[in-house]
């Protein structure tokens, strides 16, 4: 008698990796968003009067409500307990709420006295501001919530299978997101900003980046009918999540010594990174003497660096292992990147030697890019009980958040304080800011060390390849 066995949609790779695909696109306009008005820096400054304080508080912002009101750790459990489909379509429907009042913030009506103008307008705070950090966080919350999900997600269809590949596809995909909206959003801008619609042009990169969110709320509930097929048939099998999610084992998450030393990694390395990306134009600009359209070009090589090696390096993962070095190998590519920045003297040299070293240290940037995400995130199902794993990622952003949240204010009063008579629109001194930023490396890359020495002793397989069948 012959046996047939049964295939599930897991082992059927077209139908996992749409799911990727469709759970990625979302994260790759999330991204877009997330930087739109970074190449802007300079024309916010001009158009809507930002100074570099305002402008970090806004970079910030995204983080607030995940921080001060602990939401990533509710998204955690509200992931754990009601699942990848519902928190998928919420955090979608997050991040578009956001969208929605951010470009209202920046309208030409609300600036001009529109409803709710008054009631938030200060000197030392334009509404503009208040209202785009509104609208941020809002976005910050259904972001990172989305980023948690997209990884559970990931491990739900590809543990034991090509699982560091996938989340290496996913993020090379945000990337993407993040090329993208340095190249759309100065063209964009531009293209008003000639025909003297002065609002618009810090607008509509965000109109069309809003548009965009609209499309990956409709992508995250066109997936939930996959995830729900997929539940259906766990169902049968009992795959995953034997038992319910209880409180208790939040416990377990903050109780683990390798927890934490992957949280601290983590918000160490990014705080030198996404914080970095909001003002990577004006540096560059202000170190080289670059218009801001030509810089944001520039800088956008970083996530389109990051974007092709991260697979690549994630496959690596897959099949050798070295996520523990790898870490290490990143951090100190990060710093290499972070103090050229800080002490090359570019404007010793030749115009075009001043661009190459640039475009030098932002390759190299990218390359670490790719070496830490790839790493990093596969290896929390490895440290981690997998029926608290949407906690424990959670958790892991929230620690990241504080960072994130922190680290744009802190740039931002340093650039306002060390460039004192510096005009709106005028080059600034980027020295400081960027050995802060240096020096997120020098402490990632001890931590690196740490990490690696503790899984050597307690054997979770850090340096192991992931697949297993
Ligand atoms: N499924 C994605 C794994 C995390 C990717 C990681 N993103 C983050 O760490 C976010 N918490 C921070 C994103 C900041 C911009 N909103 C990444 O490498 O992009």
């Amino acid at each position: 008698m012959t046996q047939t066995t049964v295939q599930s949609l897991r082992d059927k790779p077209a139908v996992r990796w749409t799911a990727l695909i469709l759970v990625a696109l979302t994260m790759f306009f999330g991204y877009m968003f997330v930087d739109v008005l970074s190449p802007l820096k300079t024309q916010l400054e001009e158009t809507v009067k930002w100074d570099s304080t305002i402008f970090g508080t806004y970079g910030s912002s995204e983080f607030f409500i995940n921080v001060f009101c602990g939401f990533l750790i509710f998204a955690g459990i509200i992931l754990d307990k009601m699942g990848v489909r519902f928190t998928a379509i919420l955090s979608g429907s997050l991040m578009l709420l956001g969208a929605i009042i951010k470009i209202y913030a920046l309208s030409e009506y609300f600036n001009m006295g529109g409803i709710g103008f008054d009631l938030l307008n200060s000197a030392s705070f334009p509404a503009s501001a208040k209202l785009s950090c509104i609208g941020f966080a809002l976005f910050g919350c259904g972001c990172e919530m989305g980023g948690v999900t997209v990884s559970r997600a990931i491990v739900k269809w590809f543990q034991g299978k090509e699982m560091a590949l996938a989340m290496g596809i996913e993020m090379a995909i945000a990337r993407l997101g993040v090329f993208a909206v340095f190249w759309t959003s100065p063209m964009i801008s531009k293209h008003f900003a000639q025909k003297g619609e002065m609002f618009l042009s810090v607008q509509a990169p965000v109109i069309f980046v809003g548009i965009l969110l609209a499309v990956g709320l409709i992508l995250y509930i066109i997936y939930g009918f996959m995830d729900k097929a997929l539940e259906k048939e766990q169902g049968a099998e009992e795959i995953e999540e034997e038992e319910p999610f209880k409180f208790s084992d939040l416990g377990k998450v903050f109780g683990s010594g390798m927890f934490w030393i992957v949280a601290l990694l983590c918000v160490l390395y990014y705080s030198a990174i996404f914080p970095f990306q909001k003002y990577a134009t004006e540096m560059l600009s202000s170190n080289i003497g670059l218009e801001t359209e030509t810089a944001a070009k520039i800088f956008s090589m970083f996530p389109l660096g990051a974007m092709f090696i991260t697979p690549l390096l994630g496959a690596f993962l897959d099949y050798k292992g070295k996520g523990a070095t790898m870490l290490i190998i990143g951090a100190v590519l990060m710093f290499a990147c972070h103090a050229t920045f800080a002490f090359f003297p570019f404007n010793e040299v030749s115009h075009m030697a001043a661009v190459t070293i640039a475009i030098t240290a932002i390759v190299v940037l990218g390359i670490s890019f790719s070496l830490v995400p790839a790493a990093l995130w596969p290896s929390v199902p490895k440290i981690i009980d997998n029926k608290v794993l949407g906690s424990a990622y959670s958790a892991i952003f929230f620690i990241q958040n504080i960072g994130l949240m922190s680290v744009p204010i802190i740039i931002g009063r340093i650039l306002d304080v060390t460039n004192p008579n510096v005009a709106p629109g005028e080059p600034k001194n980027y020295t400081t800011a960027m050995i802060v930023f240096a020096m997120f490396g020098v402490a990632a890359f001890f931590l690196g060390f740490v990490l690696k020495i503790a899984d050597k002793k307690k054997g979770f397989g850090l340096e192991l390849p992931n697949k297993t069948k």
